[in-house]
C-alpha cells in the first residue's frame, strides 16, 4: 500500500532525513515530495521558470495551488514546454517569456540522470530545447529527482541521451551523431511515436535523436561542443554546470545538495 503524501515527512537543507513511516513510497510520491521541496524556494514577487515532466508537474501544481491559497503573490511563471504551459493556464498562474522577462529568479524541473557534479541529462519528454532556454537565464534552477535518477557517471543509466536536430536529411544528422561517438559504442536512433511510429516532434517542430552509450563518453563538455558543432543539430539534453541544487527525494528521505 503506498502512503499518502506528507509534506512535514521534508526535513531541513543539507539533512538527511528519515520517513516516520516503514511504508514503501511509490517513484511518483518521491516526485512529489521533491517538487514540494522545491516550491519551498518559490517567494512571492519571483519569476520562476516552470519544468516540464511528471516530477515537475507536481511543483506546477503545487506552486498554483499555493496562488490559490494566496500563500503566494504576484508570480510570473514561464514554461519549459507547450505542455506545462497549458497546465499553467488551467491552474491560473500568470504567464510571461523570455522576451519580457530575460531572467528569471528561479526554476524548477526534473532531469533523466543526474551525476555526482549536479551534471543533468534532460529531454527524454522531449523538451530539452526550451528547458535550456530558459534554466540557463535562472538566477538558480533547482534540480527535483527521485533517486532513481542518480547515475555514477552521464549516460550511466543506459537510456537515451536526446539530441534536438532538424528534419531536414535527418538521417545523415543522425549518422554523424552516431560517428561522433563511435569510441563509446554509440547507437543513434530517431524518437518516434509509439502509436504510429511517425517521428516525434518537439515543441520547435524538430526532431529528436536518441543516443545510446555503451561506454563512456569522457569529457562531457567536450562532447557536448562536438555534438554542436554538428550543423544539423539544434540542442543537445546535456546540461553541464547549470543545476545550482539538487532535490533528490529516496526511499530513506529528502536530501538538499546546494553546488559548492
Ligand atoms: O523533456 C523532459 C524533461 O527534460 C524532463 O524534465 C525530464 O525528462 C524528467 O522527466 P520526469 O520528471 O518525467 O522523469
Amino acid at each position: 500500500m503506498a502512503l499518502a503524501y506528507d509534506p512535514h515527512f521534508i526535513g531541513s537543507e543539507n539533512a538527511e532525513t528519515t520517513s516516520p513511516s516503514p511504508l514503501v513510497l511509490t517513484q511518483d510520491e518521491l516526485k512529489k515530495i521533491a517538487a514540494y521541496k522545491a516550491v519551498e524556494f518559490v517567494k512571492s514577487g519571483m519569476v520562476v521558470g516552470l519544468g516540464t515532466g511528471s516530477t515537475s508537474k507536481h511543483a506546477v501544481d503545487r506552486i498554483g495551488e499555493l496562488l490559490r491559497q494566496g500563500i503566494l503573490t504576484d508570480i510570473v511563471g514561464i514554461p519549459t514546454s507547450k505542455r506545462t504551459h497549458e497546465q499553467a493556464l488551467s491552474l491560473d498562474i500568470p504567464l510571461s517569456d523570455l522576451e519580457t522577462h530575460p531572467v528569471l529568479d528561479l526554476a524548477i524541473d526534473g532531469a533523466d540522470e543526474v551525476d555526482p557534479d549536479m551534471n543533468l541529462v534532460k529531454g527524454r519528454g522531449g523538451s530539452l530545447l526550451r528547458e535550456k532556454m530558459i534554466e540557463c537565464v535562472s538566477k538558480k534552477f533547482v534540480v527535483i529527482v527521485d533517486e532513481s535518477k542518480l547515475v555514477d557517471y552521464i549516460g550511466g543509466s543506459g537510456l537515451a541521451m536526446p539530441v534536438e536536430i532538424v528534419p531536414f536529411c535527418w538521417k545523415f544528422t543522425a549518422h554523424m551523431l552516431q560517428s561522433l561517438f563511435q569510441e563509446a559504442d554509440c547507437v543513434a536512433k530517431l524518437r518516434t511515436l509509439s502509436e504510429n511510429g511517425e517521428p516525434y516532434v518537439t515543441d520547435n517542430s524538430n526532431y529528436i535523436i536518441d543516443l545510446y552509450f555503451k561506454k563512456d563518453i569522457g569529457d562531457l563538455k567536450s562532447a557536448g561542443d562536438a555534438i554542436l558543432r554538428l550543423p544539423g543539430v539544434v540542442e543537445h539534453g546535456l546540461f553541464l554546470g547549470m543545476a545550482t541544487t539538487l532535490i533528490v527525494a529516496g526511499k530513506l528521505g529528502v536530501t538538499v545538495k546546494n553546488k559548492s
